[in-house]
C-alpha cells in the first residue's frame, strides 16, 4: 500500500487549478512542482490549500539554502510537505525539518544529484527527517536514467522512514515501485500527459493502494 501523489509541473496559473480539478479526487498529494511554484509563488498554495481540503500538498522548493526560513511561510500557507535538496548543507536540511515540526508536518529530502545516497539517507534520517526522495529528474530521465536501483538501496536500509520515489512512473511500473518499498508513488506525466488525467490518475492510485 502506498499513496499517490500527482506532480503538478506546469507554469500556467489556471491551467494548473483545472488539471488539479479533475485530478485531486483520484490522488492522495498534490504536488506544486518546482518550475510551477518557482513561476507562480506562494498565492498558488493558496488556492489550492482553499480548493482542496482533502488532499495533502507537497510543495516541491528544493531548497538549497535559508531552510528554515525558506520553508516556513509554505507551512503556513497551509503546505503538508516542503522538500528540501539532500545535497544541501545539513544544517539548511535541519532548519526545513525544524519548520515542518513546527507545524506538524513534514520534510522531504530529495535525493536528486546525491552521490552516496545510502550515506545521505542515513545522516538525514537521524536528523529527523519525514521522508526520503529517491528522485530521478526530467533532466536524468532525458539521459535515460530511472530511480529503481536507488530504490532498492534505500529500502534496503529498513530506517522505517518513509520513501517517495518520483521520475517517470507510470502504471505500468507503479506496482514495482509499490513492491519495492515505496509509500509514496509520484507521477507528473503520466498523468498530465495522459488523454484522460483523471483515468490516468486513478489506475496507478488503484495499484498504489492495493
Ligand atoms: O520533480 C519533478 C521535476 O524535478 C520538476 O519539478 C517532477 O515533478 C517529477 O519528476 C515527477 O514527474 P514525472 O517524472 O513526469 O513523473
Amino acid at each position: 500500500m502506498a499513496l499517490t501523489q500527482m506532480a503538478l509541473d506546469s507554469l500556467d496559473f489556471d491551467a494548473t487549478i483545472a488539471l488539479a480539478e479533475k485530478v485531486a479526487p483520484h490522488v492522495d498529494i498534490l504536488e506544486i512542482g518546482t518550475p510551477c511554484i518557482k513561476h507562480n509563488g506562494i498565492k498558488l498554495l493558496e488556492t489550492l490549500r482553499a480548493k482542496f481540503p482533502n488532499n495533502k500538498i507537497l510543495v516541491d522548493l528544493k531548497t538549497m539554502d535559508a531552510g528554515e526560513y525558506e520553508s516556513e511561510p509554505f507551512y503556513k500557507a497551509g503546505a503538508d510537505i516542503c522538500v528540501v535538496l539532500g545535497v544541501s548543507d545539513i544544517g539548511t536540511i535541519k532548519g526545513v525539518i525544524k519548520a515542518a515540526n513546527k507545524y506538524g508536518k513534514k520534510a522531504q529530502v530529495d535525493l536528486i544529484s546525491v552521490e552516496d545516497k545510502v550515506a545521505k539517507t542515513k545522516e538525514v534520517a537521524a536528523a529527523g527527517a519525514h521522508i526520503i526522495g529517491i528522485h530521478t529528474g526530467l533532466d536524468q530521465q532525458a539521459a535515460g536514467q530511472t530511480p529503481f536501483a536507488d530504490l532498492a538501496a534505500v529500502a534496503g536500509l529498513n530506517l522505517g522512514v518513509e520513501i517517495s520515489v518520483a521520475g517517470g512512473v507510470k502504471a505500468a511500473t507503479a506496482g514495482q515501485v509499490r513492491d519495492a518499498g515505496a509509500t509514496i508513488i509520484v507521477a507528473g506525466a503520466a498523468i498530465y500527459g495522459a488523454a484522460d488525467p483523471a483515468a490516468a490518475a486513478a489506475e496507478i492510485t488503484a495499484i498504489a493502494h492495493a
